[in-house]
Order: structure tokens, then sequence, then C-alpha cells
């Protein structure tokens, strides 16, 4: 049986950085990653890529709603094709995890595959704030876990990681919880999060009101861009991103060119970071947001770098 693992997470909690520690804790197996991005531009498929793994990418939509069919393609064809022993799946932050669980427990897979793990990982830096205005995006991925993740736990207190636990508790009173911090655990710890076949049934599962994926409610920006940006310049532009003249921006990543370098970056509700890098890039970025601001947005990035632009926003 090909083993399937499903980590799940808001926009920008962490998934592909945790899937990074997963492929290495299995390099010794045949590992597939589908990876299925928002936005019209993929960038976490180069990451991974990056360091040497096999990576499917469905992007343009979520797998659990427009992109199911794609997704179910994709997954005969990786089946059929590579016979992996692992499928690691990354839907988008705002996928439907329960919808998802419902595809895999099609007949045509379960001959096949089995569920290994759900894993959702869980932003310690802004589940409680996002939770307020986004919490039924969460319910569905908390509720239907077969294991909660705490990122970034090292960057906040005590306090506040018991109060993520409480809340998790009031949506999935069984998963284990992990706290630790990322950076501490070995290999064999990261397998840890997903020890044991569950063998999990949809029908086991206990729903919370089911809503359908809601992926037209958040805009989506991106560009090609030749235009080059300084660490300086890139970081003055990701600071104006929390300006509401751009609409609410939640996540952004992308990879730009510099004088002489090439520029990584990933911004989280208003937190970034900035990383020069010697991977060749062709520029390109994404950002995902509610009621974005095209015009204004093209503004600032055109008035930080010189190049030619092409919009993908469309
Ligand atoms: N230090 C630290 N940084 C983290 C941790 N988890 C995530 N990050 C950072 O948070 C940002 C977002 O992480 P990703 O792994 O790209 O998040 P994602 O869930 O794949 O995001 P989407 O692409 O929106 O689906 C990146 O800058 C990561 O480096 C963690 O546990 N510790």
């Amino acid at each position: 049986m090909i083993k399937i693992d499903v980590v799940s997470g808001f926009l920008g909690a962490g998934k592909t950085t945790l899937i990074k520690k997963l492929l290495k804790a299995y390099e010794h197996e045949k590992v597939v990653l589908i990876e299925n991005e928002f936005g019209e531009i993929g960038i976490d498929g180069d990451l991974i890529e990056r360091e040497g793994f096999e990576v499917f990418e469905i992007s343009s939509g979520c797998i659990c709603c427009i992109m199911q069919k794609d997704f179910i393609g994709m997954l005969s064809r990786v089946i059929e094709e590579f016979k992996p022993e692992r499928i690691i799946i990354e839907p988008t932050g705002i996928s439907i995890l329960s919808d998802i669980i419902e595809i895999l427990n099609k007949p045509s897979f379960k001959e096949t595959c089995s569920i290994h793990s759900l894993v959702t990982v869980i932003d310690s830096m802004n589940y409680l704030a996002q939770c307020e205005v986004f919490g039924e995006f969460f319910e569905d991925q908390i509720a239907h876990a077969s294991s909660l993740v705490l990122s970034k736990s090292q960057f906040v207190s005590e306090e506040k990681v018991k109060e993520i636990i409480g809340s998790l508790r009031q949506l999935n009173e069984t998963a284990p919880i992990v706290t630790a911090s990322w950076e501490s655990m070995s290999l064999e710890d990261v397998k840890a999060l997903l020890v044991g076949d569950l063998a999990i049934e949809f029908k086991e599962l206990i729903h919370p009101a089911h809503r359908p994926c809601r992926e037209n409610e958040f805009d989506t920006f991106a560009i090609e861009t030749s235009a080059k940006y300084t660490v300086e310049s890139l970081e003055e532009i990701l600071n104006e991103l929390k300006n509401p003249l751009y609409g609410k921006i939640l996540r952004g990543k992308g990879f730009l060119k510099g004088p002489g370098y090439y520029l990584d970056f990933s911004y989280t509700n208003g937190q970034f970071n900035v990383h020069k890098t010697e991977h060749k890039s062709s520029g390109k970025l994404c950002l995902i947001g509610m009621k974005l601001d095209e015009k204004e947005l093209k503004r600032l990035w055109k008035a930080k770098g010189g190049g030619i632009f092409n919009w993908l926003t469309f």
C-alpha cells in the first residue's frame, strides 16, 4: 500500500518548511510530493526541487474544489507511473481537508493507497489573531487532523502556546499536539510526527459544519519580471505591503534578481524575511490576500525595480 501524508495549514503556516524536513527524513523511500498552490505562479515547488526531490505541481486553485479533477488525474498518474512508496500532499492554505480525505477514500484510490497521516500545521505567531477573521478556514483542517503541529513556537510565550492548545482542543480533542521548536528536531523526531498507520475512514470522522472552499474570496497578484531589487529595496516594498492601501496581504513569496546575486523572500501577515541566494531565478513572485489593489501594487513593484514586467494577475 502507498502511504499518503497530507500536510495542511493556513497560508504561511509552515507546511513547506515541514515537508522539506519530512522529505529528508524519508530520503530512503520512493516519495513523491504533490504541491498545490493557490496563486498562478508556483514558488514552493521550485524551493523543493532545489533540494533534489520530485515535485508535481497544481497551481491556480485548490485541489479540494476547482482543481479537483486535475488532482484526481495527477494522483492516478503518479500511482501508475511512479509506483511510489509514499505520497506527500500539500494542499493550499485555504483547502478543505475533509474534501481531500473524501477524494482519497474513493474506491479507486483505496485499493492502492492508505492515509498514513493528516498533519495540520498551526502558526503560533499568527493563529490566534487570524482565527478571529479566518476561523472557519481553520476549523475543518484542525478538526480532521490526526496530529497538530505548532510552527514558530520558539517565537511566542508559553502562555500563548497554552492559549493556542486550548483553542485547538475545542475543535479536536484527541489529536496529539506537537509544540516543540522544529529547529531542535532530529529527522527521527520529524518522522515521529507522522507515526502510526491511522487507516482513516471518511465516515468515521466527526464533521464540523461542512463549508465549501471559499477560494474566490481571496485575490492573487503574480508577476514574472527581469527587474532587479536590492535587499534594501525589497525590504522597503515588503514593509510597505502592510499599508491597507494595497489591500489585506496575507502571504507573499518569490524569487527575484539582484545586482550580482539573487533574492528569496517570504511574507506572512506582515512578518517577512529576505535572503540572498546563489540559486538562479527567472524573477517571479506571488501575493495572496483580500481586496488587493492591483494598480497600487504594480506601481509599488515598478517604482523600486527597473526592468520588464509580465503581470499575471488577470
Ligand atoms: N524559524 C522558523 N520559521 C518558520 C517555521 N515554520 C515556518 N517558518 C517560516 O515561515 C514562512 C512560511 O513558511 P512556509 O513553510 O513557506 O509556509 P506554507 O505553509 O508552506 O505557506 P504557503 O506557501 O502559504 O502555503 C517561511 O519564511 C518559513 O521560513 C518554524 O517553525 N521556525
